[in-house]
């Protein structure tokens, strides 16, 4: 379970979170909001990537804050990347090696679940090709391999399905929507594919202008008048 309490965080004049509390328990739960509403710098926080000026982040009672940005993959916060990670010269199991080392799980663990993570997103066959060598859906399941490959707690995935085809989109909600029985990790998808959220979300938060303007099961979310005017623009 996260809990945000009154996060402010600032840049400049420009406040980007606003005093802002939430809490997340669902296994899957959406972030949303227009552009410059504050995802990212949520995410950013989470990660330790940027200052906070006021509150904090606890995650299963652990206070995030006081886990310097580099101890916390190692603590358990995964992170994918809209524009990938991918590394030309190697290997999609040398990747995952390398967040196994970084975030220390055991060696004699490493190739069985290495198997399974690449079994369950899909790429098993890839297992040996260079990073220079994947199509863009390989790319974007190796993105989350990595991430499941340092056992995270929580995984904070954006915008993961940029350039899927639909079959490939169906096979990232499956990898969404059972990551939690499989690998144990709470997912906030920060999107703004409303039709990803609707099916994978159980509940989603609504960002605008650093300040949360909905949260509820995500049907409902979606339905909301301020929502329609702020986001979706109906
Ligand atoms: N490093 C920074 N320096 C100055 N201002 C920033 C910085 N990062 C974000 N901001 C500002 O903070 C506000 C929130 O930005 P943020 O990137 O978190 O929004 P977002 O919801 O992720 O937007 P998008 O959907 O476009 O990615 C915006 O006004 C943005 O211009």
């Amino acid at each position: 379970m996260i809990t945000i309490d009154k996060l402010t965080v600032k840049f400049g004049g420009v406040v980007a979170l606003d005093d802002l509390s939430l809490t997340l328990k669902e296994d899957v739960v959406g972030l949303i909001g227009p552009n410059g509403a504050g995802k990212t710098t949520l995410t950013n926080a989470m990660s330790g990537f940027v200052a906070i000026a006021g509150g904090g982040i606890h995650v299963d009672g652990v206070d995030l804050m006081t886990l310097p940005p580099n101890q916390r993959a190692r603590w358990g916060l995964g992170r994918s990347f809209q524009k990938v990670q991918i590394v030309d010269d190697l290997t999609v199991t040398e990747h995952l090696l390398t967040v196994m080392d970084a975030t220390g799980v055991k060696r004699a663990d490493r190739p069985s679940k290495i198997n399974h993570i690449l079994d369950f997103t899909g790429i098993s066959d890839q297992a040996k090709t260079r990073g220079a060598d994947l199509n863009v859906f390989q790319r974007r399941m190796t993105e989350i391999a990595k991430c499941l490959a340092g056992d995270p707690k929580i995984l904070l995935l954006d915008e993961p399905g940029g350039g899927l085809s639909e079959s490939e989109m169906q096979h990232l909600r499956v990898v969404i929507t059972e990551a939690k029985d499989r690998f144990g990790t709470q997912i906030i998808l920060v999107d703004h594919d409303v039709d990803l959220i609707r099916d994978v979300c159980e509940t989603t938060a609504v960002l605008d202008f650093g300040k949360l303007i909905a949260f509820g099961p995500t049907a409902e979310v979606l339905q909301d008048e301020i929502v329609k005017t702020a986001y979706l623009g109906r």
